[in-house]
């Protein structure tokens, strides 16, 4: 499988690290598009494109943020690649959704949406089977993850001594106004109720030691909750099991056994 990237960040970079570390896995990472021009050692990369597209890769793996989905999943998709996306927010835009699912359908190839820093997507989703009734989550991250968000301008962070709700409303405004932050909120979103009934609730807290993730579904099936830790990576806002959740869908698309897909 020959895989390309956008974003060479705390994610593309683990990913591509560990793709590495397993040479038994059947797995080419042909080429990088990047920001602006920058050297990766032993990996093409590009900020161009046109460029990108001649690496000829099966898997485009988007890293990089929102704005990367809105500029170049529809080309990617056209140009007959499958896409993996981890920026989910920028599905909130129900145009952009169209477009992309049409996209993928036009050329025969897939999308997909790893559950990354959450649990239980694969839950949620099949939950979705029956009646859901309830969906929630509530995020808590603690204030080294909200320098460079409109958290910062809001609250003095360096200062803060008790938990903050910074937000309370729904996934898709969640993930719209902290596109760096909640893509988790559209992702639950979009595997459930949907993105408007999805409740969200945002803490900064500076008690926390981990990005925390809490989930709560009721439906026709019962009911389920779940809570994640996860440790941050090199970039405080992304939990480590990102990159892990990659590689596991990466197993899932070439091993003969997939395990709780
Ligand atoms: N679904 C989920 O659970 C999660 C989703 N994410 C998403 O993944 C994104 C990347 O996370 P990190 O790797 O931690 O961020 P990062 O900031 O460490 O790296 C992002 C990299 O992408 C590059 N980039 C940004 N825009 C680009 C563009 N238009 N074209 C090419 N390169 C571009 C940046 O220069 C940077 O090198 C986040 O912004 C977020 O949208 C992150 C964590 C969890
Ligand atoms: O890694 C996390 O905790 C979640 C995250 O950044 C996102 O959903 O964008």
């Amino acid at each position: 499988m020959r895989i390309g990237f956008i974003g060479y960040g705390a994610i593309g970079r683990d990913v591509i690290e560990r793709i590495g570390r397993e040479p038994s896995g059947d797995w080419v990472v042909t080429g990088v598009l990047t920001r602006s021009d920058r050297m990766i050692p032993g990996i093409p990369s590009t900020s161009r494109l046109s460029e990108f597209l001649e690496y000829e890769m099966d898997l485009v793996i988007e890293a990089a943020g929102q704005d990367a989905v809105r500029a170049y999943a529809v080309p990617i998709l056209d140009a007959g690649c499958s896409l993996v996306i981890t920026s989910v927010g920028a599905l909130c835009d129900d145009g952009l959704a169209r477009d992309i699912e049409a996209a993928a359908a036009a050329s025969g190839v897939r999308v997909f949406f790893p559950s990354c820093a959450l649990a239980g997507l694969d839950r949620i989703a099949a939950a979705r089977e029956g009646r859901l009734d309830r969906v929630s989550l509530t995020t808590r991250k603690p204030p080294a993850a909200w320098y460079g968000t409109g958290v910062e301008h809001r609250y003095d962070l360096d200062r803060l001594t008790a938990p903050v709700r910074v937000f309370q409303g729904s996934a898709r405004e969640a993930a719209q106004r902290y596109p760096q932050s909640v893509n988790v909120a559209a992702a639950v979103g979009l595997a459930g109720v949907g993105l408007d009934q999805t409740s969200v609730e945002i803490w900064v807290d500076p008690a926390c030691q981990h990005n925390v993730h809490q989930v709560e579904v009721e439906g026709e099936f019962g009911r389920f909750s779940f809570e994640v830790n996860n440790f941050p990576s090199e970039n405080p806002k992304t939990g480590v099991i990102v990159a892990m959740s990659i590689m596991k869908l990466l197993k899932n698309l070439t091993a003969p056994f997939v395990m709780g897909i």
